[in-house]
């Protein structure tokens, strides 16, 4: 395996500086060596290095200041291969990472939880029944935004219903050119639909509830032990070995990130990626007569007005309240104004409705 088919690129070739690179019999070497996170545990992780190895992970240390917590999977490192210590984390392409602002925390406390790094792609893998929620997408589309990273829908299950058109129309509504891929994650040939994500040196971050078949994508993606379930990788003898590294490498060639600890976002996490995802709806908002606009009712609010004249759709408008609504970390009044403002969207549809009806 090289350090290209683990991910490595230009973009982290050129951090390197010049007291890095050593020459040994008359070829260029990278030292401490440059190895990718694997695994992060509370003391210490685990890493994969690119040279001389098929796979095999590593035991690492972090640097003196640094604790476990200031790496992610995914992360690239140079370390010194003999004692296992970090000397050096590398700039992150990507990093998918949420805010950590609880209700409880007061605004200097604001603290990152990293998920992954140096991901091109993040599988929002959702199924086609009752977990299927647009808001609980939202927040993940808004993770995707916000890190940079390209976001792709997988809808599960698709064996389970008579028409998967329904969830797939859901999904595409949400953003427009989003890429929305339907299948059996228990089915090899569906599978190849997400290759062109996982070619050799690409990496792929998976996150999804729990059952929605993340484990069977993962293993199907691998060409792992279905049967079992379990994650089976070659060790560098060859021998398959059950692993609980994050990190894998599947059989189009590249890297998927699993992300067990991350089935649930709250809208504080990832109010960044919110704003971006519904800009229109961020700028328009400025414009509000009020600076304390709730959007519900009052005069000169740019939203409202918005809506009327068309500009802004006024479903996008009701998901961005339904965030608001869904989220436990929301403020009491926030809440009400949400519910009053869906309440008030219901009435004027069916008032719409009813005109409708009278005109035939
Ligand atoms: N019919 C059908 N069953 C599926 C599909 N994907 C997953 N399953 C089944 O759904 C169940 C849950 O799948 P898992 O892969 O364990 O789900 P998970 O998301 O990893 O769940 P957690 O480990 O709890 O996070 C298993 O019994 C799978 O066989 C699918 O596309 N079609
Ligand atoms: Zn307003």
């Amino acid at each position: 395996m090289s350090l290209e088919d683990l991910g490595w690129s230009d973009f982290f070739q050129d951090q390197l500086v010049q007291s890095d690179l050593t020459s040994s019999d008359g070829r260029a070497q990278i030292l401490p060596v440059p190895m990718r996170i694997s695994r992060v545990q509370r003391v210490r992780f685990r890493a994969i290095s690119g040279v001389g190895n098929s796979g095999g992970e590593q035991v690492l240390y972090p640097p003196k200041e640094q604790n476990t917590g200031d790496f992610a999977v995914g992360d690239w490192v140079l370390a010194d291969a003999d004692t296992g210590q970090v000397v050096r984390l590398l700039k992150r392409k990507s990093v998918l990472q949420r805010l950590m602002a609880g209700p409880n925390r007061s605004e200097g406390e604001r603290s990152c939880q990293l998920i992954a790094a140096n991901v091109d792609t993040l599988f929002i893998v959702t199924s086609c029944n009752a977990d299927f929620k647009l808001s609980w997408l939202d927040l993940f589309l808004a993770l995707a935004f916000e890190a940079g990273v390209h976001p792709v829908i997988v809808i599960t299950k698709a064996d389970t219903v008579e028409s998967t058109r329904k969830w797939e129309e859901q999904a595409r509504s949400l953003s427009p050119d989003l890429t929305v891929v339907v299948l059996d994650a228990r089915n090899g040939d569906d599978l190849r639909q997400l290759d062109q994500w996982c070619g050799p040196g690409q990496s792929v971050a998976l996150v999804g509830s729990s059952g929605v078949g993340k484990s069977t994508l993962l293993n199907g993606l691998a060409g792992l032990d279905q049967a079992t379930g379990s994650i089976r990788e070659k060790d560098d003898r060859g021998r398959h070995t059950t692993t609980a590294r994050s990190l894998h490498r599947v059989r189009a060639g590249g890297w998927v990130i699993d992300t067990p600890g991350i089935q649930r976002l709250r809208l504080q996490d990832v109010m960044t990626g919110i704003g971006r995802l519904f800009g229109d709806i961020t700028e328009a908002s400025k414009h509000c007569h009020f600076r304390d606009c709730k959007h519900e009712k009052e005069p000169g609010c740019a939203l409202l007005e918005g809506v009327s004249k068309g500009a802004i759709s006024a479903s996008r408008l009701e998901r961005w309240h339904n965030l608001r609504l869904t989220d436990d970390t929301q403020s009491e009044a926030d809440r009400d104004t949400a519910v009053g403002w869906r309440e008030q969207l219901k009435a004027e549809e069916k008032t719409k409705r009813k005109n409708k009806f009278r005109k035939r």
